[in-house]
């Protein structure tokens, strides 16, 4: 394996950073490991596990009424102290990506070495282009996406150095190789769909001297817009990561505690945020917005948005993009975004659909009174910012947040590795046991 010498890479930083750390969780767990940290309810068991502490997640810990902290920083601390590009305003997603995996706030030479070591791995086997060009027209985005990611197992240094044997002191190097190259190649992948499902199929180069969002901006044909490649810079840094108990973390980092190589695990990921529940929730609130435009044209007053909302809860749908598992309070993923917007695109009348359905929204679905949260999540605002940009498709939008989740939930998958972290397996019961369990108590 090649190993980088410049003593400033990240890789070189991150060996610095795992002894000190598989230290301090053996001290941890020397001291502690015996300490009951929850209870469990049978309630809990049938919701979800909602609530239920039973995972470790370095990169960012979800506060339900704050919102996420990277590393213990805001998006708004971020925003700000995060790498930008040259003439650039919003963070580079590569610094997010430095911060996730080492905890610190990169330097901009880092930064940049980041992005040409990205773009120097970006190139994809030729088989993984043509099973892409052989997906049917009918065949959703996403799948395509998982599918291009799960066939990327060809690659995996990690597979073929645990089949010749390896020490497990080594998978964690192994890991991040594989992470690195997948996060380099996802924006061909990505593009490849694109041009192939909704423009003439041809994917521009990678430009080695730039950035990692105006690479995927450009093979995706919106690089000319430079306010489009600002807004994919945010979108790649703020999608990036939520804790570790969302369903494409989760499933990533369950998959890869099998040892199933890091492609393998994305994939898993990849499958959970094509939910509409999860990631898909973005090409469903665009639909859902459109539908809204057609049913009640142009007068959008308060009284027909109310109307509309009651139609499709009464209906026995979710208004997606509002309500979220953990956040209680408007997801400031969502604020970032209505920041951008109130700059670059203040008269769009999407956005100010979008608007006025912030205003009502949260009262009508507290007055239906199911949902635990009535506020908009992260999904309730990205597609109307890509939408007046030209980029339409909607049912092309989740694979744009895989793409950033990606840079997420691999870091993860290192340190998973790093440390040594075990196979994932709760125990489950069936109702009759737990019948049996809860008289006895
Ligand atoms: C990147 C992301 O994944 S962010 C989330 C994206 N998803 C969406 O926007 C889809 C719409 N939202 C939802 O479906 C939910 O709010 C979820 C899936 C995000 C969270 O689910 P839960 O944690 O189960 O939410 P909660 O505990 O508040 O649910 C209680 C009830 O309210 C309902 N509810 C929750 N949100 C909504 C909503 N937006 N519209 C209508 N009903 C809702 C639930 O379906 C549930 O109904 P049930 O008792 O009939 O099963
Ligand atoms: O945290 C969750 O459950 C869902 C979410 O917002 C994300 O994964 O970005």
């Amino acid at each position: 394996m090649q190993q980088l010498t410049h003593p400033q890479t990240l890789k070189d930083r991150l060996a610095e950073l795992i002894p000190g750390e598989q230290e301090n969780v053996k001290n941890l767990r020397t001291e502690h490991g015996n300490k009951k940290i929850c209870e469990v309810t049978l309630d809990q068991v049938y919701t979800g596990m909602r609530g239920i502490i039973g995972l470790v997640w370095e990169g960012s810990v979800l506060d339900s009424e704050e919102g996420i902290r990277f590393r213990g920083k805001t998006i708004p601390e971020c925003q700000q102290i995060l790498p930008k590009a040259p003439g650039g305003q919003e963070p580079l997603p590569e610094g997010l990506f430095w911060l996730l995996l080492t905890g610190e706030v990169p330097s901009e030479q880092q930064v940049r070495d980041l992005s040409a070591e990205w773009a120097a791995r970006a190139e994809l086997p030729s088989y993984i282009g043509e099973l892409i060009d052989r997906c049917p027209s009918t065949l959703h985005p996403m799948a395509q996406f998982s599918l291009a990611v799960t066939a990327l197992e060809g690659e995996s240094t990690f597979s073929k150095a645990y089949e010749k044997g390896i020490n497990k002191k080594e998978y964690w190097i192994y890991t991040f190789e594989d992470s690195m190259n997948l996060i380099a190649k996802v924006p061909g992948i990505a593009a490849r769909i694109y041009r192939n499902l909704f423009r003439d199929g041809k994917v521009a180069d990678i430009q080695k001297d730039k950035d990692y969002s105006f690479n995927l901006a450009n093979m995706l044909g919106f690089a000319e817009n430079k306010d489009f490649v600002e807004l994919l810079r945010l979108y790649l840094t703020i999608h990036m990561d939520h804790e570790g108990g969302n369903v494409s973390a989760h499933a990533t980092h369950l998959i890869g505690s099998a040892l199933s190589s890091p492609m393998l695990s994305l994939a898993a990921g990849l499958n959970g945020l094509a939910g509409p529940l999860h990631g898909l929730a973005n090409q469903e609130v665009l639909r859902w917005l459109v539908k809204m435009k057609e049913t009640i044209g142009d007068n959008v007053s308060e009284k027909r948005i109310s109307d509309y909302l009651w139609s499709t809860l009464k209906a026995g749908q979710v208004v997606p993009g509002y309500g979220h598992a953990v956040l209680r309070k408007t997801d400031p993923r969502y604020m970032a975004q209505r920041e951008f917007a109130l700059k670059y695109l203040p008269e769009d009348p999407m956005f100010k659909l979008v608007s006025q359905v912030y205003k009502i929204a949260p009262r009508v679905l507290a007055e239906h009174g199911k949902t635990k949260n009535p506020y908009p999540n992260v999904d309730a605002h990205s597609g109307v910012l890509l939408q007046y940009y030209g980029l339409t498709e909607s049912n092309y939008y989740t694979v744009l947040f895989g793409v950033s989740r990606a840079l997420g939930v691999l870091p993860q998958l290192i340190w998973d590795r790093a440390l040594g972290m075990s196979l994932e397996r709760p125990k489950s019961f069936s109702t009759e046991m737990y019948k049996k369990i809860v008289k006895k108590l």
